[in-house]
């Protein structure tokens, strides 16, 4: 999912970057980088790994500068080695690094326009370093020394008229400042805010909300669905809408899985999204089961504690943390093999069978993806002794591809693709499974916020809200990128 940061500060802005990647770990767990501007030199740290292994102190040390951009990875287009570790950066013109979340869907495409057209090269296979020579060439077509916002705000329509797919993107130029853009559908996420300090404002964008929090900057909004916003290094702000027909379609699966529950985005609070979908499951489960017999629910952690509070409240059955996870192992569904996934689960959860001998339990997530997760927890129920074992997903069954930066590049990998729920339920190995309803999903997100157009719930309805996404496309989608060839990409890179 990746997540990004940008800050123009006062002074050095390399350890709030730092911080601020700390809070967006669990987007990208697989590179780290950072890219600050001190005066007109450009100070640079990326590789592989998590952000306390990247970053050590003589790095810190280097990357001076009052303003800079961070990124987190999780790949969803090209391999996973340290060339794909972003910001990536190109020299000319100005000097511009660029750090993106998101997916573009006509990368192919416009990876063949860059070279043919306008005489770039690309050395990765990844699609924001083609997003990344797309602004810079329109911006070079501006042909000004000394680039004013509204050359960046042109640069930035033509963009927007070049690509297309889910793009949240933070880019630094050399001598000028930050600018911060999302894509005209507003899929993936971007929030801005300030803070006050003695030496006058400082501003932050980042991908959650918590990042602004924790560094004591308020939340100012988010960032539009085709806005661009400049951030001069002084401090001057400059904001303009830059696409033809905006409208705001952000991705539920954010509020499913992705973000903090301690992050707001697009006015939603993720947290009681989660508790809202905990009531509406338990509603479900009610009325198809009004005599069930459920003796206590357990959620599945991390991302189930929320709702899985809620559904025992509703349900009026116990709640208990039953299953205990190793704090020291990341989140399993963003690792980028199969075979590293399914060894994780074990190692990151473990059951107390105090709370599953000869009980009824249900246990509680917040999706089933692979069924790399649920398999494997379900038979750690039945060994600790569980009477039965009932499953609830808090969000409906994943059935479609994502093609706007969550790697569920192949249907075939989905384990409810093509498969009942009650097939569903046989291949997990579940006493009986419950799905939430996409309404009730929908509704859980929407509530109180009349902003949001529509959300973007392709892995669950197969709607694409790009427009160009097609049997053809995704056919190519899982020939590149199904978990084999990934691999093979991985071992290359
Ligand atoms: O069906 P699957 O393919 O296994 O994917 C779904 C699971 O993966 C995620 O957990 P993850 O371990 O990534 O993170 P979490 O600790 O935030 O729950 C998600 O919360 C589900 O538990
Ligand atoms: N998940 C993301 O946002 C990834 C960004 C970009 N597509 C990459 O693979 O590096
Ligand atoms: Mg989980």
């Amino acid at each position: 999912m990746c997540g990004i940061v940008g800050i123009v500060g006062r002074s050095d802005v390399n350890l709030q970057l730092y911080d601020a990647l700390t809070l967006l770990q669990h987007r990208g767990q697989d590179a780290a980088g950072i890219v600050t501007c001190d005066r007109d030199r450009l100070n640079q740290q990326k590789a592989t790994g998590l952000v306390r292994d990247v970053f050590r102190a003589r790095h810190m040390e280097r990357l001076k500068g009052n303003f800079g951009i961070g990124h987190v990875r999780y790949p969803t287009a090209g391999g996973s080695g340290p060339a794909l570790a972003q910001p990536f950066y190109v020299n000319s013109p100005y000097g511009i690094a660029m750090a993106h979340n998101g997916n573009l869907t006509n990368k192919d495409q416009v990876m063949e326009e860059i070279y043919q057209q306008d005489l770039r090269h690309i050395s990765t296979d990844s699609d924001s370093e083609v997003l990344l020579n797309v602004f810079a060439h329109e911006l070079l077509e501006q042909r000004k020394l000394q680039p004013k916002a509204e050359d960046i705000f042109t640069a930035m329509r033509a963009v927007h008229k070049r690509v297309r797919g889910g793009y949240a993107c933070v880019a630094l130029i050399v001598g000028y400042g930050i600018v911060a853009f999302r894509d005209p559908n507003g899929i993936r996420p971007l929030v801005y805010g300030k803070r006050e300090t003695e030496q006058g404002t400082e501003y932050m964008v980042a991908s959650e909300s918590v990042a602004l929090n924790v560094a004591g900057y308020t939340l100012v909004r988010d960032v539009a669905p085709g806005e661009a916003i400049y951030i001069e290094r002084d401090g001057t702000v400059h904001a303009e809408q830059c696409a033809e027909k905006p409208s705001l379609n952000p991705c539920i699966f954010e509020h499913v899985y992705f973000a903090r529950p301690d992050s707001i985005m697009d006015g939603v609070s993720v947290h009681k999204s989660r508790l809202r979908q905990g009531e509406h499951l338990a509603e479900k489960i009610l009325r198809e089961r009004p005599d069930h017999d459920i003796d206590v629910v357990i959620p599945i952690p991390d991302s189930a504690r929320v709702s899985g509070q809620t559904v025992a409240h509703r349900l009026g059955v116990k709640f208990r943390e039953g299953m205990v996870k190793n704090r020291y192992i990341g989140r399993t569904f963003i690792m980028p093999g199969q075979k590293q996934r399914k060894k994780s689960v074990r190692q990151k959860l473990n059951a107390i069978e105090l709370e599953f001998r000869g009980k009824n339990v249900l246990l509680v997530d917040d999706s089933i993806v692979r069924g790399t997760t649920c398999k494997q927890i379900i038979q750690m129920a039945r060994e600790a002794g569980a009477a039965k074992v009932y499953f609830a997903s808090a969000a409906p069954a994943v059935k479609y591809p994502n093609v706007y930066g969550i790697d569920m590049p192949s249907a075939e990998e989905l384990v409810a693709h093509d498969r009942t729920t009650e097939e569903v339920c046989s291949e997990i190995g579940a006493d009986w499974l419950i799905y939430q309803d996409l309404e009730d999903l929908v509704e859980c997100s929407a509530e109180g916020n009349d902003k949001i157009e529509r959300f973007d719930c392709s892995v669950f309805d197969g709607n694409y809200v790009t427009g160009d996404v097609d049997e053809a496309y995704l056919e190519n989608l899982h020939a590149q990128r199904n978990d084999v060839a990934k691999s093979k990409k991985t071992s290359q890179g």
